[in-house]
């Protein structure tokens, strides 16, 4: 039957302002996120018969009904209700549970993926309220373009045209919990966000909107993020910053050959998860 096989990128997040605490306990949100060509590589391959199986094979990432891509694929076939099912494969690359979204992005692969090979010709629009369903995330993966998001992430505008930069990943593997870093945050004032430019001219510029409110519980919890960061600093990235809710540490970077010697470095004797992407 038919088959596709995707790349589904992880992402950054250049801003993450928390703006309040909700009632129903989550955090409305402004962030500007960007994706990178670090990608798990998806492969739906459709199936005669009802029924969804899905396999990754990677700690931490759970086969079948658990996980989100299953969830994502389960959606649009009640929805095409077409008597088939689906095989998804799943091989890893992006370090789970790390800031990078690729859970979310995982889910929203298989959404356009299927979309396609059931003919549903489901707008954008659809497909990102069905994968809000599925995790905060989820849209801004839909969406494909750096975004402002709103929200807990769902209200997406495009942000102005940004150069293309080289990032370097680094994840030191230490376990932070999404949920402890929303509770344990101190909310401050927040009347007046800072302003952000309409135009992105140089790295400097995409550096200048560099913070993350998430740091303030993780850095005295993991002095390991401050570290990486000081080092990326140190060794000629433009700026450095934690991704979502961490751990993982991003740098910007003029050139590859930069970001490259700075992965050297950070990972000589520390066994860290280190990548070198372009921003997409
Ligand atoms: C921090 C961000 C930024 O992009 O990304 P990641 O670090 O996951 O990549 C997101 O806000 C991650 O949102 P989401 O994908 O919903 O996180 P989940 O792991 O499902 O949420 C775990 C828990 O965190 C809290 N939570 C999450 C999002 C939010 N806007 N407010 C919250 O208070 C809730 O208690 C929720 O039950
Ligand atoms: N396809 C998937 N990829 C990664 N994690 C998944 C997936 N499906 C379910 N999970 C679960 O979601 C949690 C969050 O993973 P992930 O999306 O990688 O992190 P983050 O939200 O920090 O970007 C993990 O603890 C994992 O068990």
């Amino acid at each position: 039957m038919k088959s596709l096989t995707l790349q589904a990128p992880a992402k950054v997040n250049y801003r993450l302002d928390v703006i309040r605490r909700r009632p129903d306990g989550y955090h409305d949100l402004r962030m500007v996120m960007q994706r990178v060509n670090l990608c798990d590589m998806i492969t739906i391959t459709l199936t005669e018969t009802p029924g969804i199986t899905v396999t990754c094979g990677k700690n931490g990432v759970p086969d079948g009904p658990g996980n989100i891509a299953w969830k994502a694929a389960k959606a649009l076939l009640d929805l095409a209700d077409q008597g088939v099912g689906a095989v998804i494969d799943i091989a890893k690359n992006i370090p789970v549970a790390a800031g990078l979204g690729g859970g979310s992005s995982d889910a929203a692969t298989v959404l356009m993926g299927m979309n396609e090979l059931l003919g549903l010709q489901l707008s954008e629009q659809r497909l990102m309220e069905i994968g809000l369903t599925l995790g905060a995330d989820v849209p801004f993966f839909v969406f494909q373009k750096p975004a402002l998001a709103e929200g807990v992430g769902e209200q997406l505008a495009p942000m102005p045209a940004m150069p293309p930069v080289w990032v370097l990943l680094v994840n030191p593997g230490v376990h932070v919990s999404t949920a402890w870093v929303y509770r344990s945050l101190q909310l401050t004032n927040r009347d007046g966000l800072a302003k952000l430019p309409e135009l992105f001219r140089s790295i400097e510029d995409i550096c200048s909107i560099f913070s993350n409110d998430l740091e303030s519980v993780t850095i005295p919890a993991f002095p390991v993020i401050a570290e990486i960061k000081e080092i990326m600093l140190r060794e000629g990235a433009a700026g450095a910053m934690m991704s979502g809710s961490g751990p993982t540490v991003f740098g910007l970077f003029r050139d590859r050959e930069s970001a490259e010697r700075a992965r050297a470095v950070l990972t000589a004797d520390t066994g860290w998860f280190a990548a070198v992407a372009e921003t997409i």
